[in-house]
């Protein structure tokens, strides 16, 4: 950032500095390898997070360190093993393809260049150090993106946690804006719906079609988090897109960690008895996913393949998150413009409002 050493004040040298903006993407991270070793300092900071936990601190951080990071680093790695890539975890790989088509998008379509900037809640590259990385760039405004449709304070709620912790340690913080969630906006929704139309036509229908959402504890909901009714919300409006039927189209929980009560129902619970009453081809997709992960390609495309195929079973397939597709790039594109209205940056080109 240009600066003086002169700090007497000369009055009357007015000159226009240029604002610049940035989009911060944050993604929830991934471990650096798939090995115990990588998965669990991961493990750590995710699950010593009290917005994804939040047992008495004392009490969490003995059965965290004493009993969970001495197993499940291990099955872990053993599941990021099965879907990892030769350019590394998937969630990181498709997580920076889309901040890379974004920024593409977002040159095009707007008045002046923006940076697209990715980060992760857990792991690298931290959302502080990204922050701090577009201050010496000279960022003046800066929109967060956190990448889940449906809000949840485990999820966006820590991501806001991040920005703000960083921002305590900023001289002369950015303006800030933060997209709280997007599970209803209407682009998103065709966007989803889209890839399931797209999957249809080239593999035919299945004979059910269900929606997989990440699990949070039931309390977290009775509490106010307005998770699951967003969740039921992206539902919905699919649903009414698509033309469906309640009976056509399904909503279930996965990926349940600990002994409370997650959102019901859950998923491998669904997918068995979907089979064992006769159901023979099932589509899922994961509307909560911006980008495939472990969750997704491990979870749901091989574990819950396995339980519906034992169950009876032929067929489950998996139909891919939006990723970098041309379709999730354009709706984020104009979600981003819409939260950016008044900041010229962000101004649609040939726009000439000053
Ligand atoms: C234990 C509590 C957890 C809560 C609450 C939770 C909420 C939550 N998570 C996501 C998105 C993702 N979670 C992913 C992996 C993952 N999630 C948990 C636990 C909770 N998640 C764990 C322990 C793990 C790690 C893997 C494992 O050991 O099983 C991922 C994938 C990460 C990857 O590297 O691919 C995503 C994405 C959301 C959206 C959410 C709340 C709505
Ligand atoms: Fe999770
Ligand atoms: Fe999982």
């Amino acid at each position: 950032m240009p600066r003086s050493d002169d700090y007497t004040g000369v009055a009357g040298t007015s000159r226009e500095l240029p604002v610049q903006a940035a989009v911060l993407l944050v993604n929830l991270g991934t471990p650096e390898a798939p090995t115990a070793k990588a998965v669990r300092p991961y493990l750590a900071q995710f699950l010593g997070d009290r917005r994804v936990i939040d047992y008495p601190r004392w009490l969490w951080w003995l059965i965290l360190h004493g009993v969970i990071l001495r197993v499940r680093p291990a099955r872990s790695a053993h599941a990021y093993q099965r879907i990892w890539t030769p350019k590394g975890s998937p969630l990181r790989v498709g997580s920076e393809a889309l901040a890379v088509r974004l920024q593409e998008k977002l040159s095009q379509a707007c008045r002046e260049p923006v940076r697209v900037v990715l980060a992760m809640r857990y792991g690298q590259p931290s959302v502080p150090s990204q922050i701090e990385r577009l201050q010496r760039e000279g960022v003046r405004r800066l929109l967060v993106l956190p990448l889940y449709p449906q809000y949840s304070a485990t999820s966006t709620g820590s991501v806001l946690d991040a920005v703000a912790e960083a921002m305590q340690s900023l001289r002369w913080p950015p303006e800030l804006r933060l997209i709280n969630d997007y599970h209803d906006d209407p682009a998103h929704i065709d966007a989803l719906a889209r890839s399931i139309e797209q999957h249809w036509a080239t593999r035919g229908r299945g004979e059910r079609l269900l929606l997989s959402f990440h699990g949070i504890p039931e309390r977290y909901v009775r509490e106010g988090d307005p998770y699951f009714d967003q969740c039921q919300a992206t539902a919905g409006a699919l649903r009414q897109r698509l033309a469906l039927d309640e009976s056509q189209m399904l909503v279930s929980f996965q990926s349940r960690v600990g002994r409370e009560s997650w959102l019901h129902p859950y998923t491998d619970a669904t997918v068995r008895e979907l089979a064992a009453s006769g159901v023979k081809t099932l589509d899922v997709a994961c509307p909560g996913f911006a980008v495939d992960c472990l969750e997704t390609l491990e979870e749901i495309a091989m574990q819950n393949n396995d339980f519906f195929r034992e169950a009876g079973g032929s067929e489950l397939r998996y139909i891919p998150a939006l990723n970098d597709t041309p379709d999730q790039v354009d709706s984020l594109a104009a979600l981003v413009m819409r939260h950016g209205g008044g900041w010229k940056n962000f101004a649609p080109r040939g726009d000439s409002t000053p």
